[in-house]
């Protein structure tokens, strides 16, 4: 396995991204495994593989640091949107992106040449438990109800921005033992595609903190689809208004829920580190 890759960050949620016009990787679950390694292989929350799409501009595919491949991912869609316009695959500042969750269209905004920021339309947050997904009533809505695990009751709330999330309201975010209670959330049997877990403090009602620990990849820094299902689900419970900062472990992101289309609107930024060829032995070279 032999292929170029850049390597880039949204809030410390790091990536290795592939151009797949150019590199060829045979097995991109196996792939991700590796490259994600942070002993032995790059060292990355995901692998990203940027594609061509019949419907969009590009397409995109998430893996996770365990191999699973995610619907979605908001830090991505940044890092893409911004690497596919420096790299010169499109001179668009806003660009269609088809992933596994439907189309995202992320905007580069720039001042006089200089990104400031990119803001990424999310779509729309799902809601009803079937989209989720989760078990219980289909059409059904997952709102500050009860679930239990190993005796511990928790009050969640459910949304999918495409990939689930379970979010939970805490009063102090930094007391949550996370590395314990996470995994337990994310296979619990209420969600039959596990789930990304969001431990969340209303600073106010517009500035929230939110502590993730993600599905296939563990505690990482930042998560944008978790930050945009946190604004949903504290807008759901009327713990903020429709516009707020999320405060997470690597930074700020600006969200916002739209009222016009109910689309989730996320700001922030998209962090080229660096640029290599990974190359990988068979185990006993
Ligand atoms: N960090 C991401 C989400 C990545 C995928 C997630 N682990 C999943 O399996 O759904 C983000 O910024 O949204």
């Amino acid at each position: 396995m032999q292929f170029k890759f850049t390597k880039w960050h949204g809030l410390g949620n790091d990536f290795v991204i592939v151009n797949g016009f150019s590199e060829t990787i045979d097995d991109f679950q196996a792939a991700a495994i590796e490259v994600c390694d942070r002993h032995l292989g790059i060292g990355a929350d995901g692998l990203v593989l940027v594609l061509p799409s019949a419907t969009a501009d590009f397409k995109m595919r998430i893996f996770n640091s365990d191999g699973s491949e995610a619907e979605m991912c908001g830090n991505v869609t940044r890092c893409v949107a911004r690497y596919v316009y420096e790299t010169g695959l499109t001179a668009n500042t806003r660009i269609t992106i088809e992933t596994e969750a439907g189309l995202i269209i992320p905007e580069l905004v720039l001042e006089q040449g200089e990104l400031k920021t990119v803001k990424v339309d999310m779509g729309e947050p799902r809601l009803q438990r079937k989209d989720i997904p989760l078990l219980g009533a289909a059409e059904d809505q997952a709102v500050n109800i009860p679930l239990t695990v190993e005796n511990e009751r928790f009050l969640v709330t459910c949304v999918s921005m495409g990939n689930p999330h379970c979010v939970i309201f805490v009063d102090d975010v930094d007391l949550v033992d996370l590395a314990a209670i996470g995994p337990k959330i994310e296979t619990h049997e209420l969600f039959p595609r596990k789930t990304n877990v969001e431990f969340v403090q209303i600073r106010d009602q517009a500035r929230l903190r939110m502590r993730v620990w993600e599905r296939g990849a563990g505690i990482t820094l930042a998560c944008g689809t978790g930050a945009c299902a946190t604004l949903a689900a504290a807008v759901l419970n009327s713990k903020a208004g429709r516009q707020a900062v999320i405060e997470l472990d690597g930074g700020e992101l600006f969200v916002e829920w739209s009222s016009k289309d109910n689309h989730i609107y996320m700001s922030g930024p998209a962090t080229e580190v660096f640029r290599g060829e990974f190359l990988k032995k068979p185990a006993r070279c």
